[in-house]
């Protein structure tokens, strides 16, 4: 018989699932877009039945075909975007629309917060708080809407959402939960003290799920979810991981010293940490499956989204929709340095300023739609720099060997060269392979007793791109964006009282 694992990625803008077979070679991957509403600016939240609807018509078709080609499906595993808030009641409905972790209505319960607290905690939990943390957004619903709270029984992340409805199981993983900053590292439980610094009663700690190692089987397919998905009834789901952590591990980038540079919705620019350390100064650390390492990520809502945005601008006006390819095409037509317009990539905020927004600089009349793609590509671009140099300086030791990129945008040559020259550093691009269902499905094989050794991956010398002669322009654009950025500060900080 021929056996497969799934893997589903559950992006901010993206569900995507993909089959592996038992030696970790892809056979097909399904993806469809996403619901999410904007309620306002500052308000990301997400329809969790109909994002599970999603979800699960991805499935369907991807074991429509496995059925016809005769595999049958031993596990599957789930990861997601982390952070954000999925509050469920004791029936595993939801209470209300999801948080996405774009979300950045709680930047001000951030900001009133006591700073030698906040270090504290920081010490303990390797995380810095945030306003689309689940904590934080706890919080938010304690001052807003304690009703909604009061129902809730389970805060879940939205891979734990999906094994929900797979499962009718309320599970979390390390990996998710100590990215989203509630566990006390040294010691793999959830911390009370997180609660305290945010106010909130520790009684709220029994909202968290019991923890369980990313390859623990959690759950079997209930017969409604079989029928919904086409997957067998009684089929284990292992407990799965952060997307940020699934990429790395689908990508075979899990040594120490390894960097990988995740283009999606998010910008995250990571690196693996012995876990016994003290945790890197950055804006989180998470627990790896393998328990002796963490992931130290510097992470912002500032990459492919600006390019989301932008497209979806564009496509309003357009009479053909304007895909993100064909804006990092026609970006490719403008020479290095966008003719002298900068972009600063926070169209949902940045983690440290307040009240930040994307903002476009040195608009000229020769400007239009290429120059402006090209600006904001390489301003998505130029913040990675920025965090990749925080990740360098923070304590952790960073590999001179290529980073591997990561994510949708990491498919596109064009911008994976950009990389290389404006973050100064050999990357490794990734040709078709949805790393992160890669990597979740190789957990869900470990889980259900499969050896995974095959599933290592090799790096391929031939993927590498090294820094090229655009570098020397960048430098000088390096400069000027830093020098914006550190301008703008006061302005937001303004805009923000
Ligand atoms: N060929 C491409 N060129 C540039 N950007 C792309 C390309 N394909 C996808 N993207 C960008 O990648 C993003 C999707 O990446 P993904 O890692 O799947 O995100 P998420 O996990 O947040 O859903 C989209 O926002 C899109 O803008
Ligand atoms: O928690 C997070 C960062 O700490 C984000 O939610 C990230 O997981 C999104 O991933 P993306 O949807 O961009 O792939």
């Amino acid at each position: 018989m021929k056996h497969c694992l799934i893997g589903i990625d559950v992006g901010l803008t993206a569900a995507k699932a993909a089959a592996f077979d038992e030696n970790g070679r892809e056979l097909r991957t399904v993806s469809a877009a996403n619901p999410r509403v904007a309620v306002a600016a500052d308000r990301q939240e997400i329809d969790m039945a109909a994002l599970w609807e999603v979800v699960a018509g991805v499935l369907s078709d991807l074991t429509a075909w496995l059925d016809a080609e005769g595999w049958t499906v031993r596990g599957v595993g789930a990861t997601g975007h982390g952070n954000g808030l999925y509050l469920v009641d004791d029936a595993l409905r939801p209470v209300r629309p999801a948080f996405a972790s774009t979300d950045s209505r709680s930047e001000r319960i951030v900001a009133g917060l006591d700073a030698e607290e906040v270090e504290r905690v920081r010490r303990v939990t390797g995380s810095v708080p945030w306003a689309g943390q689940p904590g934080v957004l706890l919080r938010w619903l304690q001052d807003n809407e304690p009703d909604t709270l009061a129902r809730a029984r389970w805060a879940l992340s939205c891979k734990d959402w999906i094994v929900a409805c797979l499962t009718a199981t309320a599970s979390a993983d390390y990996s998710d939960a100590s990215a989203c900053g509630v566990v006390n590292l040294a010691e793999r439980t959830y911390e009370p003290a997180v609660f305290d610094l945010l106010g909130l009663p520790r009684t709220l700690r029994s909202l968290l799920p019991p923890l369980s190692r990313s390859d623990e089987v959690v759950g079997r397919v209930t017969g409604p979810a079989a029928s919904l998905t086409g997957l067998p009834e009684g089929t284990p789901v292992v407990a799965g991981c952060m997307d940020c952590i699934a990429s790395p591990i689908g990508a075979g980038s899990t040594a120490p010293g390894d960097v990988t540079v995740i283009v999606g919705t998010w910008a995250i620019n990571s690196v693996v940490v012995p876990a016994d350390s003290e945790p890197p100064r950055v804006t989180l650390n998470a627990l790896l499956p393998d328990p002796r390492y963490m992931l130290a990520q510097e992470v912002a809502p500032t990459s492919a989204a600006s390019v989301e945005w932008f497209s979806s601008l564009m496509s309003s006006v357009a009479v053909d929709a304007v895909s993100p390819r064909d804006l990092l095409h026609a970006a490719s037509t403008v020479p290095a340095g966008a003719e002298g317009l900068l972009f600063l990539p926070f169209v949902h905020g940045a983690p440290e300023h307040l009240g930040a927004s994307g903002t476009l600089l040195g608009v000229k009349d020769k400007h239009g739609y290429r120059e402006i793609a090209r600006a904001v590509a390489e301003g998505i671009t130029q913040y990675h720099r920025v965090q990749l140099d925080k990740v360098r300086v923070s304590g952790a030791n960073v590999s001179s060997e290529p980073w591997t990129l990561a994510g949708g945008g990491a498919k596109n040559p064009f911008w994976a060269q950009m990389f290389a020259d404006i973050i100064g550093h050999p990357v490794r691009r990734q040709l078709g392979t949805e790393l992160g269902a890669r990597g979740v499905a190789s957990l869900a094989a470990a889980g259900v007793g499969i050896d995974t050794a095959s599933w290592r991956v090799d790096p391929d010398p031939a993927l590498v791109v090294s820094p090229g002669e655009e570098r020397a322009v960048y430098r000088v654009q390096a400069d000027r964006f830093d020098r914006t950025l550190a301008a703008m500060g006061a302005v937001w900080t303004e805009a923000a009282r």
